[in-house]
Parts: C-alpha cells; structure tokens; sequence
C-alpha cells in the first residue's frame, strides 16, 4: 500500500535500484521526523506502534503495522522510545535475533542510569546488534533542515558490520558519521547532549589561557618594568590600554589556530599518499573546534573595537590632549607677548593678558 509524493522522491538512491526497508519503532516526534527523512533520501519506512490505526500526522508513502509485524519487514530497525518504555522489547526478543537495534535515546541528566541506554538494550535483547546513533540530532533539525550545527552523527556499537550499515544510513541523509568504537562509547555519547557546548570546551581554555599569557606579558613590560626602572606608576595601563593590546593578539591566534589544522592535515595527507587514513586524535578534534575558535575570535576582535572606541573618552587621554593644548597655547601667547614687548608695548597693561587666558579656557573648553 505504498504511496508516492513529492514528499518521498529520493534524492540520493537511484530510483531504478530497490529500495531499502528500514523499521522504526514509535510514532512520536522523532520517529516521525526520522521517517520522513528517510523517506526522502530513498528509503522504504515501515513504522512499529502500539495502535497502528490511530498514528496520525505520519509521513506519505509509509506504512504503520504493530510493532511485531513492522519488526518482521526489515533487519534494521531504529528505536524512537524512550528508554522507560523498552519493557515491551523482551516479547519481542525472538524476532529482534540478529537484527540490528538503533538506539537513539537520550536521558535527561548526566549519569542519570548506571548502564547507558544501549548498553541495558543490548541486556534486554541479547540475540540484537545494538548500535548507538543520531541521539545528537534533534527532531526539529531533522524537519527543519537547519542541519549545519549539529551534522555529526556519533555511532557506536560492537558489531561492526551493523555499525557499518548505520553509518552508511547516516551519510545518505547527508549526514557525518563519527565512529566512536564499542558499545562502551554510548555512555559518552549519551552524555553530549546534556553538556552544554561540548565542542566549545577546548577553544574556550585555549583562549583562556592565550589571554592570561599575554595580559601577564604586558602588565610586565608595560607596568612593572616603568615600576622598577623609573618609578613610574602606570597601573591604570591594566584596565583599558593593556586589554586592548591582548584582545587583538588573542584574535589573531585564534584565527591562525583555524586555520593551520587544514594545511597541517593536507601536508599530513601528501605525506602519506592517501586521503582514506584517518587522522590523528588531536587534529581530528582540533580540526571539529574549528568554528568555535573562529567565533572566539571574532568576540575578540569585536571587543578589540569596543575597546577602541572607549579609548578617546577616557580621562587620561582627554588629560593628556588638554595638557598638551595648554603648553601649546601658552608657548604660542608667550611667542606673542614676547614679540610685543620687543616692540615696546607694556605686557600687563595691554589688553592681551587678557585676551590669552580666554584663548587657553576656550582652547581647554574645545577638547
Ligand atoms: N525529540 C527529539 O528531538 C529527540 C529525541 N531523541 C530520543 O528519541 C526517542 C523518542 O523521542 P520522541 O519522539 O521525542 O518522544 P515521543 O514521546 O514523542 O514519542 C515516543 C514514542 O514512543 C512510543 N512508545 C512505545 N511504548 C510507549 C509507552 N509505553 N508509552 C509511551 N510511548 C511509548 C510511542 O509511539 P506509538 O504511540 O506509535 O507506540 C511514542 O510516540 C527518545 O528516546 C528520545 O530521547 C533523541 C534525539 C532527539
Ligand atoms: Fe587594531
């Protein structure tokens, strides 16, 4: 009873070849939003429900059974249930025997079970291949297409061949799989979405660090060396001229840190003949933080103006500037009383001693 739409036209698999069938268990938000994705790359969805006939708002072209008849038509199967409900899983078990199980729960704290959701999975359906996947991705991406924050699709599992053929699913949706090896992995993965910016974690000590490093460097060159050498107090350096001269530093190694990844793993792949090797831990990780360092940078460089502009407002400066007014004018007006009183007229009895102590406040009252 298959149906076609404008909804379900594949757009990766050739439509000549036969379409693959993939079971999803739950009708829920993401079940559906996963269907529907799938259903336009070019696969063939069959939904497992407990009431197959009131599932409503699901995608044309799939088809909705009970979940021991959906469970039947495919040996993969993605499981959209929260982890409370999995009970139902052990009637099942004789089925699910050799069938790759897709576990894509989260929790809603940290640690929250001892064993993580694919782990107690692989418990309650022994006979499985569980694989952990796509528990990073929401619903709303999904649907809404706005896949660019998170395309990184963290997949586990124990059997590679099942892990294999989640991850091919996960680059035909245009998605990037990450391998994260063993089930044991899944406890991690389940963590990512509760840590609040995990991929920021590095830039942001990276950071930390470059501007303690520099705004140190600085305060001794600009504050404790004039100390020491001509007692000279310039503390006040260290809330605006000092900052202003780090955020900038700051920005600019940031942004060489953005980029040296890529040429370091291009020459990295010369090197080796071949792109198909994986990279090491740390480029591969610092190459993924690429956009934060970036971002980083980029707050920097915006503060660096903030900074800037402060700059001619502060009191030192507008000091500064009035001082060196003064002297200017009061050279000027004694180069001029001078020249008067070379020519014999009476300084203090002429009205230019007047006249210069308005031209100084005025002078004073502009800047
Ligand atoms: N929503 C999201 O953005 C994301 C969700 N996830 C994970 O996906 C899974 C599903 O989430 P989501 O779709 O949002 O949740 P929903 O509550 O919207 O859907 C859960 C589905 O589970 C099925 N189900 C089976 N047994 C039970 C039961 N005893 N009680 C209630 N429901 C049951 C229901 O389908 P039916 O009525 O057809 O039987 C229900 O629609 C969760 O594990 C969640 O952690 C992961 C990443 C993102
Ligand atoms: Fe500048």
């Amino acid at each position: 009873m298959e149906k076609t739409s404008a909804d379900s036209l594949p757009l990766t698999v050739n439509s000549s070849e036969k379409q693959e069938t993939v079971c999803i268990f739950g009708t829920g938000d993401f079940g559906r939003s996963l269907g529907l994705k799938m259903l336009q790359c070019g696969y063939s969805i069959v939904f497992g429900s407990r009431n197959p006939r009131m599932s409503s708002l699901l995608p044309n072209g799939a088809e909705v059974l009970s979940y021991s008849e959906a469970a039947q038509k495919s040996d993969i199967i993605i499981l959209a249930v929260h982890r409370e409900h999995y009970d139902f899983l052990t009637e099942l078990t004789e089925l699910l025997n050799g069938k790759i199980l897709v576990d894509i729960s989260n929790n809603l704290k940290i640690n929250q079970y001892p064993e993580s959701n694919a782990e107690y999975l692989a418990q309650l359906v022994p006979g499985a291949h569980v694989v952990k996947a796509f528990n990073t991705i929401s619903a709303w991406a999904l649907q809404s297409g706005a896949l660019d924050a998170s395309r990184q699709v963290f997949v586990c599992g124990n059997d590679s061949k099942a892990k294999q053929r989640v991850m091919d699913i996960v680059r035909t949706l245009g998605l990037t799989p990450l391998d994260q090896g063993s089930l044991i992995a899944a406890k991690e993965i389940e963590n990512y979405p509760l840590q609040l910016f995990p991929m920021w974690k590095f830039p942001f000590y990276l950071s930390a660090i470059l501007c303690v490093f520099f705004f140190f460097y600085c305060v001794i060159r600009e504050v404790i060396y004039p100390y020491v050498y001509e007692k000279k107090d310039s503390t006040f350096r260290m809330a605006i001229s000092i900052p202003n001269r780090v955020f900038p530093i700051a920005a600019l190694t940031l942004l060489a840190l953005v980029y040296l990844p890529g040429v370091i793993a291009a020459v990295l792949q010369l090197y080796r003949g071949t792109k198909y090797r994986r990279f090491p831990d740390w480029l591969d990780h610092w190459m993924l933080c690429r956009k934060q360092l970036g971002l980083i940078a980029l707050g920097f460089a915006f503060l660096h103006v903030i900074y800037t502009l402060v700059i001619p407002i502060r009191y030192y400066v507008r000091w500064t500037l009035r001082n060196m007014t003064i002297t200017q004018v009061n050279l000027y007006s004694f180069i001029f009383s001078y020249s008067l009183n070379q020519r014999g007229i009476l300084l203090h009895h002429s009205p230019f001693h007047n006249y210069r102590k308005k031209i100084t406040l005025l002078s004073i009252f502009i800047f």
